[in-house]
């Protein structure tokens, strides 16, 4: 593998949700096309280094607050690049075009309407994404599972797996449907764990496939317009997701934990080489709770999913 490009890019979010995105200039490399402010790391220079120096130099601000949001490695037929993109949460001034570039806030839902590099499908991704996927756990019955879920929105989570593989076909369909309403008003988005044909009776947001599942495709099986996620526990089941264009998946179990007993646990070091290794927003699923959430930055990863405290 030749030696990537290494270039820091941040998505900087200001207090109305929306995103800075700036033109990139006729005559450079992927001209026209919009993106993330960032550039190319001097040598000796880490990725947090280089984005304050781009940050100040494109845009006239200073960044005071950043954590990692993903790492995508990418090739174009003229090099590859290791785009190191961090979340902005605090800067200082306001941002201005200093190289002449256009720039312009962008709320995150409309990122969808703007023509960005290949290399950047994965980070709008993960700027689109929340830092936690529930995904809901055990109940009694359909108000049982509605109680829980009003409670968990109620938390500000906004991204809901309805997994219930104890129902039949129907049952799922119908609790399927009775999610999409709180979820809406939540403004939260729902995935179905079920087969991807559901969408066609269920306006869900996307599907979510077992890994069984997973293994049967040899493409996308849901519309661009919806989600695709998939659960993976290793290398070669990231690898089919990335093939069927899934968005983002969850990598499991991280730790060990008491709803998977007999499961080998990957620990944070794999799974840090595995997210490493991967272009898609990766959730770290298994024994997580949101104490772990810095670590799971810094390992790369989107944040976590299953968060059982928020469905007990
Ligand atoms: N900044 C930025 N670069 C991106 C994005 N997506 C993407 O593929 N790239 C590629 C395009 C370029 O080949 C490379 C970044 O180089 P750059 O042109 O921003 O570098 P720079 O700011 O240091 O500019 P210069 O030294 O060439 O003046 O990464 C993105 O979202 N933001
Ligand atoms: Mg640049």
């Amino acid at each position: 593998m030749p030696q990537p490009m290494l270039v820091a890019a941040a998505a900087i979010i200001n207090d109305k949700g929306q995103v800075l995105i700036a033109r990139r200039p006729a005559g450079v490399d992927q001209a026209g096309l919009w993106e993330l402010p960032g550039g190319k790391l001097a040598p000796y220079e880490t990725g947090f280094q280089a984005l304050k120096r781009e940050i100040g130099e494109e845009l006239g601000i200073e960044v005071l607050k950043a954590r990692p949001l993903i790492r995508v490695r990418h090739s174009y037929s003229n090099k590859t690049v290791l785009l190191d993109v961090w979340k902005v949460l605090e800067f200082a001034g306001e941002p201005w075009g200093r190289e002449g570039q256009p720039i312009r806030w962008v709320a995150v839902d409309d990122l969808v309407n703007y023509t960005f590099p290949a290399a950047n499908k994965p980070i709008i991704k993960a700027v689109e994404l929340p830092e936690e996927y529930l995904i809901t756990g055990a109940f009694k019955d359909t108000q049982d599972a509605l109680n829980r879920l009003n409670k968990a929105l109620e938390q500000g989570v906004k991204l809901v797996q309805l997994r219930a593989h104890q129902l039949n076909a129907e049952s799922y369909r119908e609790l399927a449907q009775a999610f999409l309403g709180p979820c809406q008003s939540a403004g939260a988005k729902l995935m179905l764990n079920a087969a991807p044909e559901l969408l066609n009776q269920v306006d869900a947001d996307g599907i979510h496939l077992t890994a069984a599942r997973l293994a049967q495709y040899d493409q996308r099986p849901v519309p661009v317009d919806k989600w695709l996620a998939a659960s993976c526990h290793d290398a070669e089941s990231i690898t089919q997701a990335e093939n069927i264009r899934a968005d983002f998946i969850t990598l499991s179990p991280v730790l060990k934990t008491p709803s998977h007993p007999k499961a080998q646990a990957l620990g944070w070091h794999d799974f840090n080489n595995l997210t490493d290794n991967s272009k898609l927003p990766v959730y770290a699923l298994g024994g997580m709770d949101k104490k772990q959430l810095d670590r799971i930055f810094g390992l790369g990863g989107q944040g976590l999913a299953g968060i059982t405290q928020y469905w007990s």
